[in-house]
């Protein structure tokens, strides 16, 4: 939709300056649409999600939700539900007035704003727990409850900074549950931040990546995480990835000299990733010199619960390998045993052709 706010949903340029940074940011979310924001530490995510808000100052740019213009209008008068760390429920007030507040805020009467937090409340499971105070329920309920008070202003758009990273895991897998549920239901589009690849990958419609202030990639989550852009999303998502370029089936990676063979391949200018379950490591050459092998050297052995995460250092050569591209391979403990994998030991190294993804950069 063009500039003339009429669309439904969010539609926002943030920009914010500050010293030694700067956010410049599109984003758009269709009602019912769940967009989590990601990136690494100090990328921006947070400010742009309070810009959205309304607690940082837009340099530029506009916040409309459902066509209404947001754009310099104060937090309490944008109707926007949040859900953030600094916005802990009111210590002083029970469950319900919690969930309450913000319906009498917009001018609900008492009777019918206990009415409608009573509703909310039974929506999230905590009907019994109206007339607790914060600090008698226990994390996961506090933030159902944070939710119930969110979505109880009937928002536009609702906005979630972390939501369930102050939750041990076990309470953790319970309220991604109930906020998978809530979200569905939810009528509006939401935003949410979150350093955790799960959260994302289970509760969004849609990632946003955003490195030093600007979107590098963005769309449905199987998409990014099967075709990561930069080494952020490919850490994410755990994938080797690559640039290089591809002249018929074989990727000349731009970083080493190494080639690559896949079975399909585009050409040209290349992305080439692969799982680190598909890397597999051998004491000595391997008989029938399978296409895409390598001498390697270990640089670091991680334990990841059944699994190990071998980091090699690949190419330079059978006499002197090393100095080349970084490959993770994952193997049993069985494999680390056997091959007496440890920092500085070298390995043969391979990768099945069909297990290589390219796509154009
Ligand atoms: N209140 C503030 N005043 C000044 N600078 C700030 C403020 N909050 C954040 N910054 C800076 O703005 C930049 C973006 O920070 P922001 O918190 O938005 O990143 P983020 O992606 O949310 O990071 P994180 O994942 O660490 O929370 C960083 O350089 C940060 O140091």
């Amino acid at each position: 939709m063009s500039a003339a706010g009429s669309a439904a949903g969010l539609d926002a340029r943030l920009v914010v300056r500050r010293p030694g940074f700067d956010l410049d940011l599109d984003l758009r979310a269709a009602p019912g649409e769940v967009v989590a924001l990601l990136g690494p530490n100090g990328a921006g995510k947070s400010t742009a999600l309070r810009a959205l808000a309304g607690l940082v100052p837009l340099a530029d740019g506009h916040v409309r939700v459902d066509g209404r213009d947001l754009t310099g209008l104060p937090p309490e008068r944008r109707g926007v539900g949040m859900v953030f760390q600094e916005y802990l429920l009111f210590p002083h007030l029970s469950a319900l007035e919690n969930v309450a507040f913000g319906p009498r805020a917009q001018g609900a009467g008492r009777r019918e704003a206990r009415r409608r937090a009573a509703e909310w409340l039974e929506h999230v499971g905590l009907a019994d727990q109206a007339s607790a105070r914060p600090r008698a329920l226990s994390g996961g309920q506090a933030q159902r409850v944070a939710l119930a008070r969110a979505l109880a202003v009937r928002p536009g758009l609702l906005l979630l900074d972390e939501p369930l990273s102050a939750l041990d895991a076990h309470t953790r897998l319970e309220v991604r549950a109930a906020l998978r549920r809530h979200l569905a239901g939810f009528a509006g589009a939401s935003v949410m931040v979150t350093h955790d690849p799960l959260d994302a990958l289970t509760l969004a419609d849609r990632l946003v990546v955003v490195e030093e202030g600007r979107l590098v990639q963005q769309g449905a989550p199987a998409d990014v995480a099967r075709h990561p852009r930069t080494p952020y999303v490919a850490r994410l998502v755990g994938l080797n990835l690559f640039r290089g370029r591809a002249d018929g089936g074989t990727v000349a990676l731009a970083d080493g000299g190494l080639k690559i063979d896949a079975v399909t391949s585009p050409e040209g200018d290349v992305f080439l990733a692969f799982e680190p379950s598909a890397v597999a490591l051998y004491r000595s050459r391997p008989d029938g010199s399978p296409r895409n092998l390598w001498k390697a050297r270990v640089t670091a052995v991680e334990s990841r619960g059944d699994r190990f995460r071998i980091r090699l250092d690949v190419g330079g050569g059978e006499a002197a390998p090393g100095g080349g591209p970084e490959v993770s391979a994952d193997v049993t403990a069985a494999a680390v045993a056997d091959l007496s994998l440890a920092e500085g030991v070298c390995t043969w190294v391979s990768v099945k052709a069909t297990e290589v993804r390219v796509y154009p950069a």
